[in-house]
């Protein structure tokens, strides 16, 4: 059972005793001076032209984030949605000093052949306490790309195995995998939808669909796009039609799911868009794609790399959609800080080093993992997420009330909520201004300003976000 709210903000509150009470601004714009000149220095050997500023990762505390300009900023941002539980969080700190976390730092296994002695306990405590329901088995990966790119593979083995039954692979199939040819190298693909992000190595990038700037230029994969429902928020109070919208998506992905050329393996989705937009569609949409793949024989990935961990209210976004069937495969990242994906038997490859590579993930990502988990049930984060999300969420549908020029479509789940600006120009200002008011922010999409606070984000920082917004958007951006 958990704490009521107010001993419970009390406890995360004293995780971070030294958390100011608001931000401290010390310079009139971020990037200030010493942060460009740190970043000219820096682009002497690394393009700087996305940084937003530098960071003074010594002097971040909790869920406030310093700059090189002694700047102290909330942030909510927090390194792209993947901070969990707070900057220098003492617990972590306490574990990154332990013998243990030393040593496997200084010691890296390649886990797949040489897993250490603590590895099965490593698995229960960072992955399977939290598990999404139904799914039994974790793959570990290095990142939330690798761990989408692997879940692919899976799928294409599982696919293949099906109809191969048990017979051996043939002479055929070995010798044409290495030119690439069919029957070894079979024509499959991935189905993934409108405006999704699912990463950057070839073949993810291959299913990201969110902006014409990531995959210009880079050979592609013939896979499928299916279109995402095009909603209209709130989604409640636009329940028919968005109904519309969604049967509309619906027969459209089973329509390609039927005559795509190259057959579908599975389909991967976002329970909420998080780089192309935060669009969201409603639990009746996914349990559709749900039973289609089920009558297709398509497998369904859920991309949880954005949402997982805890960030929607839920350990896993996609248990908002009261499946009645898990997914295949659930793919995490960011605020896990370990990476890979939740399976079943069914998806494991028919031999071992098929899905395979030198780190397989790493121990002391799982034992970070393993801690966050126990601050998640210790502090009652998930109440916390929900609680304050609500509060948020309101905030902003009532600064979108009163201007309603500047901000509208305040949507979300948990505290994973997101409004969308006319123009990415004047969301650019926005960006800009609230942070020489001591907010970070991130966008998302073409015109929405996006929250990612980290699951400790309480009701004080709720109010000074909301009153940094209104001062910004009142100041005329
Ligand atoms: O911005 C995001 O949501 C995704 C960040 C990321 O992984 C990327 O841009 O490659
Ligand atoms: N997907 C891009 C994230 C980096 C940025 O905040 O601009």
């Amino acid at each position: 059972m958990g704490l009521p709210s107010r001993s419970l903000a009390t406890a995360v509150e004293a995780l971070f005793a030294d958390e100011p009470a608001e931000p401290r601004m010390h310079t009139s714009a971020v990037p200030g001076p010493r942060s460009k000149s740190l970043m000219d220095g820096i682009n002497t050997l690394q393009d700087q032209r996305a940084v937003y500023f530098v960071q003074d990762i010594d002097k971040s505390i909790g869920n406030y984030i310093a700059d090189a300009d002694g700047n102290l900023m909330l942030d909510l941002y927090a390194q792209i949605a993947s901070i969990a539980v707070g900057y220098n969080n003492p617990k972590l700190l306490d574990l990154a000093r332990s013998d243990k976390f030393v040593r496997a730092a200084m010691n890296r296994p390649a886990l797949g052949v040489f897993p250490p002695t603590d590895w099965k306990e490593t698995l229960d405590e960072a992955f399977m306490t939290n598990a999404p329901p139904g799914l039994n088995q974790v793959f570990t990966a290095m990142c939330g790309s690798c761990a989408n790119e692997t879940a692919f593979k899976a799928a294409f083995m599982y696919q293949q195995a099906k109809k191969r039954g048990d017979a051996d692979f043939t002479a055929a199939e070995l010798a044409s995998c290495m030119k690439n040819e069919a029957p070894g190298s079979p024509a499959y693909s991935i189905m993934s939808f409108a405006k999704a992000f699912h990463g950057r190595t070839l073949a993810s990038l291959s299913a990201t669909r969110s902006k014409p700037i990531h995959k210009i230029d880079i050979p592609a994969l013939n896979w499928p796009v299916a279109p995402f429902p095009e909603v209209q928020y709130p989604l409640e109070a636009n329940a028919a039609a968005n109904r519309e919208a969604e049967d509309h998506a619906l027969a459209e992905t089973e329509h390609l799911l039927k005559t795509h050329p190259v057959p579908v393996a599975a389909i991967i989705i976002e329970p909420i868009q998080g780089e192309g937009g935060d669009n969201m569609a409603t639990p009746r949409f996914y349990q559709g794609l749900r039973a289609l793949t089920q009558r297709l024989g398509v497998l369904m990935i859920v991309d949880e790399v954005q949402t997982g961990m805890g960030a929607t209210g839920k350990m896993w976004a996609h248990e908002h959609w009261n499946l009645d069937t898990p997914p295949d495969m659930v793919t995490f990242s960011k605020k896990m800080q370990a990476a890979g994906w939740y399976h079943n038997m069914a998806m494991r490859a028919s031999q071992p080093l098929r899905n395979f590579n030198t780190w397989l993930g790493d121990p002391i990502r799982a034992y970070q993992a393993a801690a966050i988990m126990q601050q998640i049930r210790e502090y009652d984060l998930l109440k916390l997420v929900n609680e304050v999300g609500d509060y948020t969420l309101q905030g902003l549908r009532k600064l979108e009330q009163q201007h309603p020029a500047v901000m509208c479509n305040a949507r979300g789940q948990g505290t994973f909520l997101a409004f969308d600006v006319p123009d990415p120009a004047q969301r650019a200002a926005i960006v800009e201004n609230i942070r020489k008011r001591g907010v970070n922010m991130g966008v998302s999409g073409h015109q929405s300003v996006r929250l990612r606070p980290m699951l400790t984000f309480q009701k004080k920082h709720a109010d000074i976000f909301l009153s940094r917004l209104k001062d910004t958007i009142e100041a005329g951006l």
